[in-house]
């Protein structure tokens, strides 16, 4: 797992690894130019396209003279554009003004807008302003940003669109650079991760610009985002002589008779993650649907939605309950009877949020280590209605604590927040999953690892790595616009025997 840096803390990295590997600032600054631009020079081989690189005067703009110079010399034509808006300049960047001068590059400066000429260049490098941001874009830098967004050229930005914040709320009047690429330095910046992030940024890299990886994962920060040797190195292998014995018994309840597919979907998620027996609870109706759908699970049927009384609670490691549960009187007894009856780990799904939302008593019956994974409207049903997505965090992060439970609000980077105060992002996954019953899915893998013995915290990140992993290679492999739930959880195996 890799911690995430606000920008205060990508700075004291900077100076660290400035003092501990005894460089100069100006060549670490050379080194982010060089990974910046050999990132850029993959995405735009075509050296014919002309590149104007607009600079500020602090060290995104030193960047940019510096990127400049590189891409001037592996054969593009860059024209520079620096914006002398204020008397000041950072010294790194007067020391790549005097190597690219050095190196004959002609550059314009323009000290207030009406000095701008016309923009002919195809792709434009906004190195305006970068992480050094301290309050919102206004006179001539607002004016610059709306001109250069009004060209409809491809911007790429270095490190961080200018004018937009690397952490901390977003205001929806903040004018910022809308870039087709951001390459970004060493980590994705926080905001990067978060939704309000889709207003101006397409597509965003991040590149290893030599930053001590030492000192960033030492910092102390509830901010880390998974990677695949997280995951693999929680994934464990099947020993020789297991049998189904050893891989649990998982129990969901779920599902109506017209919402049968959500417990089917979950159900064969949890089966093809790998439990060792499945049983689904599911109204009597639905059993004929399950006997075709899914021969290898089980059934305890509801009749009119009631858990039979004699249910052994005790036989199943692991219980999943809400999609498709519905929210009627009837499916908050069986949530009730549910709650009352087990006090392993549950995970809470869909129509369950709802219900613990609609009946705040029953949140304290909620297991410790017990899993929720609301979306964004559940999860304001559930904890109240948030202005924004820092808000969330921040929420988030105290209930878990609080109900010593772990929170997976999914998203397109679903945020996972543990009862230490972790707030992890999980990169994997493609807007192709963007379809009904992926919920289930997870939901029914998540399950299926803590049935077979996972750590609550550890079969969360496993099943939401995995669940993403899994939709972005069928996505990418087929070149599928959609993923469906029932093609991804058919894919499952598959997918944990890559990682393993
Ligand atoms: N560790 C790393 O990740 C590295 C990052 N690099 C690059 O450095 C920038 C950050 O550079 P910095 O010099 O700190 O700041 P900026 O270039 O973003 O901004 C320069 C100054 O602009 C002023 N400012 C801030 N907000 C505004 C605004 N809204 N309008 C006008 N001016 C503004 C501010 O100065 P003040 O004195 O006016 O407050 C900024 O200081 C990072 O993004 C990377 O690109 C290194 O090159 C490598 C290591
Ligand atoms: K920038």
């Amino acid at each position: 797992m890799l911690n995430l840096l606000t920008s205060d803390q990508s700075r004291q990295a900077d100076k660290y690894t400035i003092q501990h590997l005894s460089m100069q600032s100006i060549d670490l600054m050379e080194r982010a130019a060089l990974a910046f631009s050999e990132a850029f020079i993959k995405n735009y081989p075509d050296k014919m396209r002309s590149i104007a690189v607009y600079c500020g005067t602090g060290n995104n703009g030193g960047d940019g003279l510096a990127i400049a110079r590189l891409l001037y010399r592996a054969g593009y034509r860059v024209d520079v554009k620096i914006a002398r808006f204020s008397g000041k300049s950072s010294s790194d960047f007067d020391g790549n003004l005097a190597r690219l001068m050095s190196q004959g590059i002609i550059f314009d400066e323009f000290r207030k807008i009406a000095d701008l000429r016309e923009e002919q260049a195809s792709i434009i490098i906004d190195a305006l302003l970068g992480t050094g941001l301290n309050k919102p874009l206004d006179g001539e830098w607002l004016t610059l940003v709306e001109w250069l967004n009004s060209l409809g050229r491809t911007v790429v930005s270095v490190d961080i669109p200018t004018g937009f914040k690397a952490e901390g709320p977003i205001s929806k009047h903040d004018v910022t650079v809308k870039s087709e690429l951001t390459i970004s330095f060493q980590r994705p910046k926080i905001n990067f991760l978060l939704p309000d992030s889709a207003l101006c940024i397409k597509r965003f890299e991040v590149v290893d610009i030599g930053l001590d990886e030492g000192f960033i994962q030492a910092l102390s920060t509830p901010y880390a985002i998974l990677t695949d040797s997280s995951i693999t190195r929680r994934l464990k292998k099947r020993k020789p002589f297991s049998h189904k014995g050893t891989f649990g018994h998982a129990l969901i309840v779920a599902g109506g008779i017209q919402t049968m597919g959500a417990a089917l979907l979950c159900a064969e998620a949890c089966l093809n993650t790998g439990t060792g027996l499945t049983t689904a609870s599911i109204p009597s109706e639905g059993l004929t649907a399950l006997n075709i759908r899914i021969p290898e699970a089980m059934a305890s049927l509801r009749y009119k939605n009631v858990i039979p009384a004699d249910l052994a609670w005790e036989k199943y490691n692991a219980i999943a309950i809400g999609p498709g549960l519905g929210v009627s009187d009837e499916s908050k007894l069986v949530l009730k009877q549910t709650l009352n009856s087990f006090r392993k780990p549950i995970v809470f799904d869909a129509d369950a949020i709802n219900l613990l939302a609609s009946n705040p008593d029953l949140v304290n019956l909620v297991p410790k280590l017990s899993v929720l994974t609301p979306h964004v409207k559940e999860f304001d049903r559930l904890f109240g209605e948030h202005s924004n997505w820092w808000e969330r965090l921040e929420t988030g992060m105290n209930k878990a604590k609080e109900l010593d439970c772990i929170i997976i609000l999914k998203n397109r980077y679903s945020i996972l927040f543990t009862p230490e105060g972790k707030c992890v992002f999980n990169p994997t996954g493609t807007p192709a999953m963007s379809s009904g019953g992926m919920g289930d899915v997870l939901t029914g893998m998540i399950t299926s690892f803590l049935a077979q013995g996972y750590k609550p915290e550890d079969a969360a990140y496993l099943a939401v790595f995995i669940h993403g992993k899994a939709g972005q290679e069928l996505s990418s492999q087929n070149r599928a616009y959609v993923v469906t739930a029932g093609s991804l959880l058919k894919d499952i195996p598959q997918a944990i025997g890559k990682m393993i």
